[in-house]
């Protein structure tokens, strides 16, 4: 028999992946890999290194390789785990890395590539060297705190902002931040303070001049003369001390005192803030009845629950014993007072039993707050993960989380069709701990609407939809990026299992969206579920169905994503278990999970 060999057949490494080197290569001005990458055998290929017949490596260092590479040139090449261009001349924004899950070492020092350092690369958790020094990268680092990073330099760039204040990023030293413009916090030596914000001309590299010193100098000594002159102000003018003491009462929360201190119940009617006439500002309630006053708010006690990624929460106890949360709002776009109002009516006139409401907001010169309706039973992220494998865990039901689904899909759907207004504003941010739960078990989701008060630049690095992948190419987020989020909260609820949207700085969290595909790829079937609902085996069908619709929602591309009114549909039409069958469930203890009807395969 004689074997006839095809002379196209491509070996080592898969057509698609062939196809997107040699796209590469079209970039690129080098005579020298025009004659190089040619065959049809990756094992030809200078600097690729193939195995298992897919691309592993591409190395093309010190080549003097000029040109521009393609924002999405690594789409295909799935497999590639060690990428260096080291010391070459080629320019452009930075790839995005999305789809590169298996990449550990990311080397393209020493070339002219601009831009912000791909968000795509916080999540790539095996990453173990980034070598990004040396070009003129711009904007702030991203959140980097995957646990396999362990070699990192990020200097003689453009970058600027603080040294975000991650696990990860703070165990650097300060070599791997060196000369960049405007850098700044620990652990480099620029306080914060010192560096002027980016603009003008920012092809210099930094060394703080004499000049800068000069100027805080000058900023001091002229703040003693101010403080001086107010005082002698203050001494000969009654009136200005009478003014003075009106405005102490237009108190608003004090942001050190209540972040210093380690008791969580903190006494906040002393507090007082705003001595600036332009401070005033007026607590503006939604439903236009006054139901407290801003003083009341202040002679509350407040706890703190935490710092979110746009201000710090607070639940604060009315003196007539009522709780109300409040938001203390940071890194807004800069909005003039008639433009945040305008915004904040917007948002809280939308109403649905799944949108926690917006009581009340605040704006003044120095402070922005958002007044909520406090929800009891806390949030679904805790409700999922907390107390796990301690005999203090009451497991989440596979009922409670199917109503947990409908919920927050029937929330979204409404945010997306907002019958009172012309505009709509994706949610942008759903993830599990914006999502509440009340005393009766009603699934309230929050912080909606905050895409059109953020800045951008904050919106691009903190809210979750911008990591969906049509941000990473597009630069765009739409309705379909929450419809990806919600996949990825469908997710989370069906595994049990962190997701980087709720848990960035846990090891353990991975993209359940990027996840579940490769869980249907590769035919696994009843690891994929939690083990609290893997026993309910009455749900099985509902499960899957669930899967299924998750599936769907985190396909890659957004129009194959189905829109919010149809996940509705599809969610509503899984039955809930009642009561008895559950309790059946769990008195079988049958925990296994291995019948062919667990195959995770969707259904045409
Ligand atoms: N209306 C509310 N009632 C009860 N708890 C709330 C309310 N709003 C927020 N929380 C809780 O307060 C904590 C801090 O919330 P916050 O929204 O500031 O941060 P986050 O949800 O962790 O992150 P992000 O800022 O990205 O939304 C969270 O545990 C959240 O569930």
């Amino acid at each position: 028999i004689s074997l006839k060999i095809n002379a196209d057949i491509v070996i080592g490494f898969t057509e698609d992946e062939r196809n997107a080197l040699l796209a590469l290569k079209a970039g690129f001005r080098s005579t020298f890999l025009d004659e190089k990458w040619q065959s049809f055998d990756c094992l030809d290929w200078y600097g690729v290194n193939c195995s298992d017949n897919r691309v592993v490596g591409v190395t093309l260092e010190n080549l003097d390789i000029y040109g521009e590479v393609n924002l999405d040139a690594f789409y295909n090449l799935t497999s590639l785990s060690v990428l260096s261009f080291k010391n070459n001349s080629l320019f452009g924004q930075l790839m995005d890395f999305s789809r590169n899950v298996d990449l550990m070492q990311l080397d393209l020092s020493s070339n002219r590539f601009n831009g912000v350092i791909s968000p795509s690369l916080v999540n790539l958790v095996l990453l173990q060297s980034l070598k990004l020094q040396d070009n003129n990268l711009s904007g702030s680092i991203p959140w980097f705190d995957q646990s396999s990073l362990k070699e990192l330099n990020l200097s003689n760039n453009n970058l600027s902002g603080p040294i975000p204040d991650t696990k990860k990023l703070q165990s650097f030293n300060e070599s791997c931040y060196d000369h960049n413009s405007f850098l700044c916090g620990p652990p480099s030596s620029t306080s914060c303070s010192d560096t002027a914000p980016p603009g003008g001309d920012n092809s210099g590299k930094p060394e703080k001049s004499g000049i800068g010193v000069i100027l805080i100098i000058v900023n001091i000594l002229g703040l003693f003369v101010l403080l001086f002159l107010l005082l002698l102000l203050y001494k000969n003018n009654k009136q200005l001390k009478k003014k003075i003491m009106e405005n102490q009462k237009n108190i608003v929360l004090d942001h050190t005192d209540v972040e210093k201190r380690d008791d969580k119940e903190v006494e906040i009617s002393s507090k007082m803030i705003s001595h600036h006439e332009n401070d005033q500002g007026k607590l503006e309630f939604v439903d236009g009845v006054l139901e407290f006053e801003l003083g009341d708010l202040m002679k509350a006690s407040a706890e703190s629950l935490g710092k979110g990624n746009f201000g710090n929460t607070y639940r604060a106890r009315l003196e007539d014993g009522r709780n109300v949360i409040v938001k203390r709002l940071r890194d807004l776009k800069p909005l003039s007072s008639d433009e945040f109002i305008k915004q904040l009516k917007a948002i809280s006139a939308q109403k649905h039993p799944n949108l926690a409401p917006i009581l009340a907001y605040y704006f003044s010169k120095n402070e922005k707050l958002l007044v909520q309706k406090f929800i009891a039973n806390g949030n679904l992220f805790s409700r999922l993960h907390a107390g796990r494998g301690t005999s203090d865990r009451i497991p989440l039901r596979w009922s409670e989380r199917l109503l947990i689904a409908r919920g927050v899909a029937r929330a979204l759907e409404y945010l997306h069709i907002n019958p009172n207004s012309h505009t709509q504003v994706p949610h942008g941010n759903l993830k599990s701990s914006n999502v509440l739960i009340d005393d009766n078990n009603m699934v309230l989701v929050s912080d909606y609407g905050f895409t059109s008060i953020i800045s951008n630049t904050i919106s691009v690095q903190r809210m979750f939809s911008f990591k969906s992948p049509e941000f990473l190419t597009s630069k765009k987020i739409s309705k379909k990026s929450d419809v990806w989020s919600y996949g990825s909260l469908v997710m989370e609820l069906l595994t049990g299992r962190l997701t980087i949207q709720s848990a960035s700085q846990d090891e353990n969290a991975v993209d359940l969206c990027n996840w579940v595909h490769r869980a249907v790829r590769e035919e696994w079937t009843a690891e994929i579920f939690d083990l609290e609902i893997m026993g309910q085996r009455s749900a099985t069908h509902g499960m899957l169905k669930l899967l299924q619709l998750a599936v769907r929602c985190c396909d890659k591309s957004p129009e194959k994503r189905p829109g919010m009114s149809e996940v509705v549909r599809e969610v509503e039409s899984i039955k809930v278990p009642n009561g008895d069958s559950e309790s059946e469930d769990d008195l079988s203890g049958d925990r296994s999970l291995t019948d062919d009807s667990m195959s995770a395969t969707p259904s045409r």
